[in-house]
């Protein structure tokens, strides 16, 4: 069993990099921070150096990535991983200055998802410099898709820590690695990919404000401001460039006492069960898993 201690970055594929980082900053409200490395820009939103990093290229999403406790875990996730059957590849010195980490492993998971796995994240000690008022606090969570979230799970919480803190029917499956309600998502998707970022901000009037500062940017919204039974937290997700949907949210659940915690099992029918307050609904816009040789089939 390999222990995640906490989710560290989505890389993400930008067509237009400028664009990518302009919305990344002045609608989401990140810190663009300037690594001088052509062609990637680096967004922050914590104590992280960053969280989203976008590469020049194809459009899609690159890796979404985990870390774990130091060099020796992740030798041994490395090896467990082998002996499962995956196929593990060891970052080398320049991918991992990239990722400003000191060491990563990347593989696929049995869906299709590349995932990374990683030690030494770096921490910036200054206060981030958000581009806006956003309210942002952290980097909250990131949601994949497979095409059936009992198998994902079952991978997550056999070869991983991660455990089940609700499901919604066969539609998505909501895990946690420490105490906060999720850190990890699966949502059903025919193909591999992104279904969202999650940023948290500190107060319910940012959910708001930032509900108006989108819809003055003409930004797509494609669920929200709504709240989620599951978290209990209050939610708005929205379409950036790139295909990549991100979600605000204040209010996420922690789950203190672990032994009492049972799994809930919501009805995707039910109306009310994404969104308590009964607003429409909708599958967040997925951004597609690339593989080296373009976007997967
Ligand atoms: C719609 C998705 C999978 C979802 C459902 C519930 C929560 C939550 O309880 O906070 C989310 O964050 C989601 O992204
Ligand atoms: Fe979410």
């Amino acid at each position: 069993m390999i222990e995640l201690v906490d989710i560290a970055y989505v890389r993400s594929g930008a067509a237009d990099l400028a664009g990518a980082v302009r919305f990344a900053t002045e609608v989401v409200g990140l810190e663009h921070v300037d690594g001088g490395e052509p062609g990637v820009a680096h967004l922050r939103a914590d104590g992280r150096h960053h969280c989203l990093a976008f590469v020049e290229g194809v459009s899609g999403v690159i890796a979404s990535a985990f870390t774990v406790a130091d060099p020796g875990a992740l030798a041994l996730a490395e090896t467990e991983l082998e002996t499962r059957g995956f196929a593990v590849r060891r970052g080398d010195a320049a991918e991992a200055r990239s990722r400003r980490v000191s060491e990563f492993v990347a593989f696929d998971d049995p869906f299709g998802n590349r995932i990374e796995l990683v030690v030494g994240q770096q921490t910036l000690a200054r206060p981030v410099r958000f581009a806006r008022g956003s309210g942002i606090t952290e980097f909250g969570h990131l949601c994949l898709d497979a095409p059936d979230i009992t198998e994902a799970h079952r991978f997550w919480s056999t070869t991983f820590n991660a455990r089940a803190s609700d499901w919604i029917g066969d539609a998505a499956c909501l895990m946690r690695i420490d105490e906060v309600h999720h850190k990890l998502a699966v949502f059903q998707g025919d193909r591999p990919g992104l279904c969202h970022v999650n940023f948290q901000v500190a107060e319910l009037d940012d959910v708001f404000r930032n509900w108006h500062h989108l819809q003055d940017h003409d930004v797509v919204i494609e669920m929200g401001p709504g709240r989620h039974p599951q978290s209990g937290a209050v939610f708005l997700y929205f379409l950036g460039p790139e295909g990549l949907t991100y979600e605000y949210s204040y209010g996420v659940r922690r789950i203190t006492d672990e032994a009492a915690w049972r799994p809930r099992f919501f009805d995707p029918a039910e109306r009310g069960s994404i969104d308590m307050w009964l607003g429409p609904t909708q599958k967040p816009i997925t951004q597609p898993q690339l593989i080296p040789e373009g976007i997967r089939p």
